[in-house]
């Protein structure tokens, strides 16, 4: 069952790290004002795999109901980083917590509450398979191998939520990269999950897609979902972005924490017109943020514009 939670803004202690090669200095609160656990805490994670050094003491506190957009280079660690929130590679050192439970001492944690959305993978099968086919398979895992009998209903109520309720039934091999990238997003969706982890969904899909994936998100914010979303470039979703975070050699170069303490984002701006008109007729239009695009990768510094 979904939590109940309002958007009660954090009151975290996290600031914006110098961009330096400086970690951030540890966090001290790990309850909100309502006294809710955050999110996501991170406090000193380092990450190796082989031989590499991948993540070199990230930390890191992503409020609940926060949109947190992790930006950087190739290689740089974002997609790690997201895994190991997912506990899907191993802290070699530090701590990561998901909301409240450790994720190192893997004790109670909530994986029902969490959704995922790797990098691009193609949900095309080999056998003939249907848009809910792939959405319903999202309900299972060890414990239930056969989908149950809300499925169909569920599954169709998450295609709904990426806009393709109509093609439920359609085979998947008839659908663009970009409707695909959705029915695996509606996958993800169907477990009505408070925390959404998306891996760079903007990559190579066509602008109808970008656009029905920013409704898709800002109608999950307005709902209070929280969502981690890796992007080389923000692009239609920069209206939606509380946050931004730019990883640089497994560590945080900068942290754009200025919209913590008041998201959801500052009014004055919109979503790019189509996906604001779209959004309007769901009664979730969203105030806009600055000028993501001008962020310097390099730096993790903004440009004056
Ligand atoms: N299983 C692994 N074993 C060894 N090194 C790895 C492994 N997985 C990733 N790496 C290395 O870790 C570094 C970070 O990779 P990661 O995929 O997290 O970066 P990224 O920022 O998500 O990159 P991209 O934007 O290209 O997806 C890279 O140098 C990569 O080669």
């Amino acid at each position: 069952m979904r939590s109940n939670r309002t958007r009660t803004p954090a009151a975290t202690t996290s600031t914006s790290c110098a961009a330096t090669s400086a970690p951030c200095g540890k966090r001290s609160t790990v309850r909100d004002r309502a006294g809710r656990h955050p999110a996501v805490q991170i406090d000193g994670l380092h990450v190796e795999l082989g031989a590499n050094s991948v993540l070199e003491g990230i930390d890191l506190e992503v409020a609940d109901g926060q949109t947190l957009a992790l930006l950087g280079a190739n290689g740089s660690g974002k997609t790690t980083l997201v895994r190991a929130v997912l506990g899907l590679v191993p802290a070699t050192r530090g701590r990561i917590a998901v909301y409240g439970a450790d994720l190192v001492m893997r004790r109670a944690v909530p994986w029902s509450r969490l959704g995922y959305v790797p990098q691009r993978v193609n949900a095309q099968p080999v056998m003939s398979v249907t848009a809910e086919e792939v959405v319903a398979a999202g309900l299972l895992d060890h414990r239930r191998l056969v989908p149950g009998s809300h499925a169909r209903e569920r599954a169709q109520d998450a295609l709904g939520q990426v806009g393709l309720r109509e093609r439920s039934r359609d085979n998947v091999h008839l659908f663009s990269g970009g409707q695909q990238q959705r029915v695996l997003i509606a996958r993800a969706l169907i477990r009505r999950p408070d925390l959404l982890i998306i891996d760079e969904p903007l990559s190579g899909i066509d602008h109808d897609s970008q656009t029905a994936l920013a409704v898709t998100l800002s109608d999950l914010q307005a709902r209070g979902t929280t969502i981690i979303v890796v992007l080389h470039d923000p692009g239609v979703l920069a209206p939606l972005i509380h946050r931004t975070v730019v990883l640089d050699h497994g560590r945080v170069r900068h942290d754009d924490a200025a919209g913590i303490e008041g998201f959801p984002p500052r009014a004055g701006s919109t979503l790019p017109s189509d996906a604001s008109d779209d959004a309007r007729v769901r009664g979730t239009d969203r105030a806009p943020h600055p000028d993501h695009h001008a962020l310097d990768l390099t730096t993790g510094r903004r440009g004056s514009s």
